[in-house]
Formats: structure tokens, sequence, C-alpha cells
């Protein structure tokens, strides 16, 4: 398998390659050559095996060429031992013909911990095959920090450095982070918001002297190998429904466009996937590009499903190259117009090109009544990022075909939106119960490139050897 860039100006490498890399030196993000496909008979061959067995079939594809296939089972296997449910992202029925996945039976209680329970061994793998070491940057609106920095903590080879907007995340996020205090975890918190910490990253990858002296890698869904891991789970959710003779609908709640556009690799791949519903915030950019053409950042919002306060989606650069006819030029041209003019116009392109989405956006006042809403009818409380994808999905319901809510995080990790809506306070687990007592560690910076690539040289192990 041969991965390409969005933007056609980086040469094309293998698995490993784009694992390592992350960002492509044309400042584009990783796809495949070729999208490759599952017959009927293989997903059908996914019904009641281990999770971690689906997952190294649905991956394999993906890693051909560059891992061992005994390497990638073992790599799933000891990823996927490390959930607290047997079944690892089980569904939960909730209605008529509505489910949801939920994803947060991870250590960090969020769907990150899917992929990067994997991703960190993948590093871990290579670094120790090449004997070298590399230098991570993330940013994260909350999730995606903790998941990383569980997954990379205490790894010999491997700095990590994450970025969160400053007071934008909530407590317990933030102490998922900040508490971690193994030497080669570094927390930043940026005055600014995630989109200013998500510009700061891939400036930091656009530096090529810096990135190469760094070796720097990225843990964000920028990185293919993060995507890849998140099309495992619509599999197993689909063929548990009845898949692939029946097909399913997904609503998921999204801010930087990678999960939902991990449905869309499982449809590519030929997973028969009815719709996928982008559910978001009022950070609404993506609901308004497909309901308008119009592409346009505006002010990030705070709300209270605060992981989704993002503005410009990553992911979405994905998309664009599929519905451009994977013409790199052009996609190059509207990043260009995106950082130049704060938009672009797409006209009709992503509805001719790209039919299996619809979208809604969900506010705040929505968002508790759908916390309340689920509590009152099925005794379950819910967190705010999945409530959006819940009442998303009953904006958009058009049939009767099984509807899959993607459930993106423990309500635990948002107590104080849960209790508003419903009354009640869910407790962390017990492995997390001390949590608001552990001492924290982070420095704040300015969203100033400058000074955060001086903090994170001073500290990498990889420029004090
Ligand atoms: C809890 C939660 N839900 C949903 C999302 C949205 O996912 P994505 O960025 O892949 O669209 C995120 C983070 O982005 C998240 O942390
Ligand atoms: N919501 C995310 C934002 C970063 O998204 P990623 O999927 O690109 O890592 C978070 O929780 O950090």
């Amino acid at each position: 398998m041969r991965y390409v860039s969005t933007r056609g100006g980086a040469a094309a490498q293998d698995f490993t390659g784009v694992l390592m890399a992350g960002l492509a030196s044309d400042g584009g993000l990783y796809l495949p050559e070729a999208w490759p496909q599952l017959a009927p008979a293989d997903w059908q061959a996914l019904a009641g095996k281990p999770y971690a067995e689906a997952a190294f079939r649905v991956l394999r594809p993906f890693t051909a060429g560059a891992l061992d296939d005994a390497v990638l089972a073992r790599l799933t296997a000891e990823a996927y031992a490390q959930f607290d449910h047997e079944t690892v992202c089980p569904l939960v029925q909730i209605a008529p013909s509505r489910w949801l996945l939920e994803l947060f039976h991870g250590p960090t209680l969020a769907f990150k911990d899917v992929a990067m329970q994997l991703l960190g061994r993948l590093f871990d793998h290579v670094l120790t095959a090449r004997g070298e070491r590399m230098t991570i940057v993330g940013a994260t609106s909350g999730d995606t920090g903790s998941a990383a920095i569980e997954a990379c903590r205490g790894r010999d080879a491997i700095d990590i450095f994450i970025l969160h907007p400053h007071e934008r995340t909530s407590e317990v996020q933030r102490r998922q982070m900040t508490c971690v205090t193994d030497d080669n975890v570094h927390n930043i918190a940026v005055r600014g918001t995630f989109d200013d910490c998500q510009a700061l990253v891939k400036a930091m990858f656009n530096d090529a002297p810096f990135r190469e002296r760094m070796r720097l890698s990225a843990v964000n869904s920028i990185n293919w190998a993060r995507v890849m891991a998140q099309v495992v789970y619509y599999a197993t959710a689909a063929v548990a429904l009845g898949g692939p003779a029946r097909p399913v609908r997904f609503s998921v709640p999204t801010g930087n466009f990678g999960d939902v556009f991990a449905g869309y690799a499982a449809a590519r791949m030929g997973l028969p996937v009815a719709g996928l519903t982008v559910a978001t915030n009022r950070n609404d950019i993506l609901a308004r590009v497909f309901a308008s053409g119009s592409y346009r950042k505006g002010e990030v919002a705070r709300t209270m499903s605060p992981s989704m306060d993002i503005q410009v989606s990553s992911n979405f650069e994905r998309l664009l190259f599929d519905a451009c006819g994977r013409d790199g030029a052009k996609v190059a041209a509207l990043m260009q117009g995106l950082d130049a003019d704060g938009g672009f116009e797409l006209g009709g392109l992503l509805r001719q090109a790209a039919p299996l989405f619809t979208a809604a956006a969900v506010d705040e006042a929505l968002t508790l009544e759908t916390i309340a809403a689920t509590h009152r009818s099925t005794g379950r409380l819910i967190d705010p990022h999945t409530a959006v994808g819940v009442a998303a999905a009953e904006r958009v319901a058009e049939d009767a075909l099984p509807m899959v809510v993607l459930s993106t995080a423990h309500p635990a990790k948002f107590p104080d939106a849960v209790e508003r809506a419903t009354g009640l306070r869910p407790p962390l687990p017990e492995r997390l119960s001390d949590l608001y007592e552990r001492p924290e560690r982070y420095e704040v910076l300015d969203a100033d490139l400058a000074q955060i690539q001086a903090h994170v040289a001073q500290r990498a192990r990889i420029v004090r050897e």
C-alpha cells in the first residue's frame, strides 16, 4: 500500500513512512493511493470475532508491505487488551432503530484511546527496530492530549509535547493531561483556542529544519494511522447490526472531521454505510459547508462540548481531495484560500461528490435537553458530545434503517454539563477517583510559534543528546 499527499507535492510513502511523518512535507495529509476493498464475505467474517482480530483484518490492507502480519496481530491484541469492556466498543440500544456505539471504555474515557493505544505501540515498534528517538507535538481540545499522553508516557524513545487551549477544556480533561508527571511528558497551555494550537503544530511541521532536528511526528488525526484505526469500529458496529446485508447509518459528533472521515473510509472500502451525519455544536463550519457549499471560518465559540470547539477541521482536506477528483493542485489552491481569505466556495461539489453526508448543528439548549431526555427515556447519562450526535440523528433520520450514534466520551469527563441537564453528577471510575487531588504540571505560553519552538527545543531529549 502506498500513500499520497492531498496537496500532490510530496513523495508517495509506505505505511511506516506515513506513520512516522505525520504531516506530508508539502503541508498535505496522506491518504491511500487507492481505497482497499473488502468483499461482502470479508465483512461478514468479522461477525463474532474479538475486536482485536477484527482490527487486524480491517487494518491489514493499510499496513501491507510495511508491517509484518504477525506484528500487526500482536500490536492489535496488546492495544485492545487495555479496555475496560470485553467487546472494546459495545453497542447499546436506546430506541427502536437507534444505538449508541460506546467508544469510551479505554484508559482516558474517550474514543481517542481506540486509535491511540495502537498508535503508541506502532511508534514504539518502529523506533525500537530502528534504534531511534522522536519528538511528538500534538494539539488538543481536551481528549486527544490525554489519550496520546497515556499511550506514550514513560516510553524511552519518545518525548511528547501537547498544546491545549488555556482554560477551555473541562477540569477532568485538563487534569488527565497535567497530572501525568513522567519526564517525557510536557503539557503547554496556550493562551488561545484549539485552532491556534493546531495551527502552531502544523507550523512546527512546516518548518523543515526544526522538523528534521527534532524528528517530529504527530498524534493528531493529521496522522493517517489515527484515522485508519478508527475505521474498525464502524465495521464491527455495522456487522453486529446485520451488515453487510443491511446498510447502517451513523451520526458522528464532529470537530476535526477525523472520526466521521473514518466512516467515509469504511464506506469507500465497501462497507454498506447508508449515511453519515456530521453533528456539530455551535461551531458549525462543517454543517454550513454541507448546507451551502461555503467553507468559511468564524470565531471559535465556547460550548459545553469543548472538544468540538473547532473551526478549522483538518480532515476536511482529505474529503476535499476525493471530491476534487484527487487533484492535489486544486486542494492546495483551496487551502491557500483558507489561509489567505479565511475560506473558499465549493458550490454544489460536496452534494455531487459526497452524497453520503448530511449535517446538522446543535445548540446548547438542545444539547442539554437531549442529555435530559436520554436520561429520562433510557436511564443512561450521556456526555454533551454524544448528545450532539443524538440530537443530530433525530433531525436527519429518514427511514427505519439502524442509526448508530458514536458515543465519544464518558459522561464523567463533563460532569458540570451532565449535572446541569439531569441533576446527577457522574462519578469517575475508581482508577481515576483521586484525580482532583493529584499534583499538576504545565506551562502557560502565548500562541507564539518562536516561543513554543524554543520551549520544545529546550526540553526534547533529542537535541540534548
Ligand atoms: C469527545 C469528542 N467527541 C467528538 C470529537 C470530534 O471528533 P473529530 O475531531 O474526529 O471530528 C472529539 C474531538 O475532536 C472529542 O474529543
Ligand atoms: N477533539 C480533539 C481535537 C483534536 O483532534 P484530532 O482527532 O485531530 O486529534 C481533542 O480532543 O483533542
